[in-house]
């Protein structure tokens, strides 16, 4: 089955007079259960495309589809409510709410995806010590480190137990132990779960788990080849 589906995916900013490409007919199919790096140099349109494929944003024109779904005519909340059942987000502004406490952050999607309370609390506390934050449960975003609060946002975007993760610069401020700890969390959901993960990164670490590297450069898929996963011992 196809995850996410993109066909001729054109998107340009306007910065003043400058018209910059986000996207040139960028086409990929993605199947379920894939792991899959998405990389390039900076700028070459990785977010923007991993915006696109979350309905965080629209394309110029171009479609995507999602679980079988087209999103790209999807009105807010429409695409809104698509991201809620559906997919996980781990974005670089972790948009953690600086007033809740961790455990309340990671509890928060799920509370609005209905789940009970005592399911809530139960689910948020393994996934924190899945990520390595158990202890921490009560620390506000503030209290925490850059790499801790990045931990938060992974354990919230996995508690709600979305299908398709989608990951911007997961491993950018962690050390090489949290590195290759979230690698190997999130391994075990995509073959025990069969959840999809596809992440943009600069990291040769996390490229070193996929099984398809994709490339971007200017706006384009310069590079798409499959491999053997070779993680690394950190
Ligand atoms: N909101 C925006 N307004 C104007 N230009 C933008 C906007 N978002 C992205 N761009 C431009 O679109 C191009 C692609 O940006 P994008 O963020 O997708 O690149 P990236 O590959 O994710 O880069 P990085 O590795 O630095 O995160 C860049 O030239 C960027 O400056």
């Amino acid at each position: 089955m196809t995850a996410i589906s993109c066909r001729e995916l054109c998107k340009t900013f306007r910065q003043g007079e400058e018209l910059i490409t986000g996207l040139d007919r960028v086409s990929l199919d993605i199947d379920s259960g894939s792991f899959v790096s998405l990389s390039g140099p900076s700028g070459s349109g990785k977010t923007t495309l991993l915006n696109a494929m979350g309905g965080l944003d629209t394309p110029d024109s171009g479609q995507v589809t999602v679980g079988g779904t087209r999103i790209d005519g999807l009105d807010r909340g429409e695409r809104a409510d698509m991201r809620l059942h559906n997919i996980g987000f781990v974005f670089q502004a972790y948009n953690l709410v600086p007033v809740l406490s961790a455990q309340e952050n990671v509890e928060f999607v799920m509370q609005v995806q209905g789940v009970a309370a005592a399911e809530r609390q139960r689910r948020a506390r393994e996934v924190l010590d899945d990520v390595g934050l158990a202890g921490m449960e009560g620390r506000l975003p503030g209290e925490l480190s850059g790499g801790q609060q990045q931990r938060v946002a992974v354990a919230r975007a996995i508690a709600a137990r979305p299908k398709l993760v989608l990951a911007d610069e997961p491993t950018a401020n962690l050390d090489s132990h949290s590195a290759a700890q979230l690698m190997g969390l999130f391994v075990e959901l995509n073959e025990q779960r069969g959840v999809t993960f596809v992440m943009s990164t600069h990291d040769t670490r996390v490229m070193a788990y996929a099984r398809r590297l994709i490339s971007m450069r200017d706006g384009r898929i310069v590079e798409d080849r499959a491999q053997e996963p070779r993680p690394m011992n950190l």
